[in-house]
């Protein structure tokens, strides 16, 4: 590790450098993601928004070391002082799960539809932690109330078409945090949910990032999940980082083209452009009521 490494490492959060992702062959590369730099920094949401294609979820997949077969990466991901591009797979499964985790669209990819939503939980954990079955059953229970799942003692004997997308989600953010990860990397956690029951996800989302000092990647094409949420934001286009910045910089000020296009196309973008944010950087709205549906 180096000087600037070692700085970067006692600070915490992830840093992206560079990064690349291409398929293809060696002489006829396809180049996906090509050289973008993000920070994530503990206890901020760092949006990375960008159309369908654009690389977002490349990069996702290359922070756990879950790309798909035939992928070849470049640059650097620095994370505790090493970096997850040059990771054994030993290494990536003790990392992915428990300090670095993901939430898909479909919270459904992350569980199991034949177990119960205890056994799950409990599971996951006492194959990372050396804990007992009494005392697994009770954090499962704590982490499901930490995401607002109703009456977590009986949702934990449930199965997972006993709950709602809603829930299923919530519960799925519960797998993801159990084993306290310090980076947690969501991607599009809330285009497959109704969208009565989007911004409730979304503010459990802001409360876990303050309350646990998580370091966040929200993954989204909906510019309008951003403008509730991040922190910064990045806008991803081809493959490249071309706009970044305080969200509501991003927002109200956008420099390119092609992301003055994007909040252009919001349906409602007129709370960007007041004064006073609709909602604090310091996520003032994950504080306001959160709906648990
Ligand atoms: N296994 C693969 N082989 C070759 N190309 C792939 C493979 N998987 C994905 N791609 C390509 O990578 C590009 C970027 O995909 P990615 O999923 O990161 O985009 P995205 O910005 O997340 O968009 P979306 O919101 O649609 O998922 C796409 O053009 C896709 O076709």
């Amino acid at each position: 590790m180096n000087a600037a490494q070692a700085t970067e490492a006692a600070r915490g959060g992830l840093q992206i450098r560079g990064l690349t992702v291409s398929f293809g062959s060696e002489a006829k590369p396809v180049p996906i993601v090509r050289g973008i730099d993000i920070d994530l920094v503990p206890g901020q949401i760092t949006g990375l928004a960008g159309e369908s294609g654009s690389g977002k979820s490349m990069t996702g997949l290359a922070m756990c070391g879950l790309l798909p077969a035939g992928a070849r990466t470049g640059g650097r991901i620095d994370f505790d002082g090493k970096n997850l591009l040059e990771a054994s797979e030993r290494e990536l499964e003790r990392t992915r799960g428990t300090r670095v985790a993901m939430v898909f669209q479909d919270p459904t990819a992350s569980l199991h539809p034949m177990l119960s939503i205890g056994h799950q939980l409990t599971d996951h954990l006492r194959v990372h932690e050396k804990i007992d079955k009494r005392a697994a059953r009770a954090r499962a229970i704590a982490t499901l109330e930490r995401v607002r799942v109703p009456d977590p003692e009986t949702a934990i004997k449930k199965y997972p078409h006993q709950f709602s997308g809603g829930q299923l989600q919530r519960i799925a953010i519960a797998m993801a945090i159990i084993c306290e990860p310090e980076i947690l990397i969501a991607d599009e956690p809330t285009t497959a949910l109704d969208v009565t029951v989007q911004a409730g996800v979304l503010r459990l989302l802001r409360s876990l990032c303050d309350e646990l000092g998580l370091a966040v990647l929200l993954i989204t094409h909906d510019l309008g999940v951003m403008s509730s949420l991040a922190d910064r934001i990045s806008v991803m286009r081809e493959g490249v980082i071309i706009e970044e910045g305080p969200r509501f910089d991003v927002l109200r000020r956008p420099r390119e083209e092609y992301t003055r296009a994007l909040v252009a196309a919001l349906p409602n973008h007129e709370p960007f452009l007041d004064d006073e944010p609709a909602v604090g950087t310091d996520g003032a709205a994950a504080r306001g009521t959160e709906e648990t549906a």
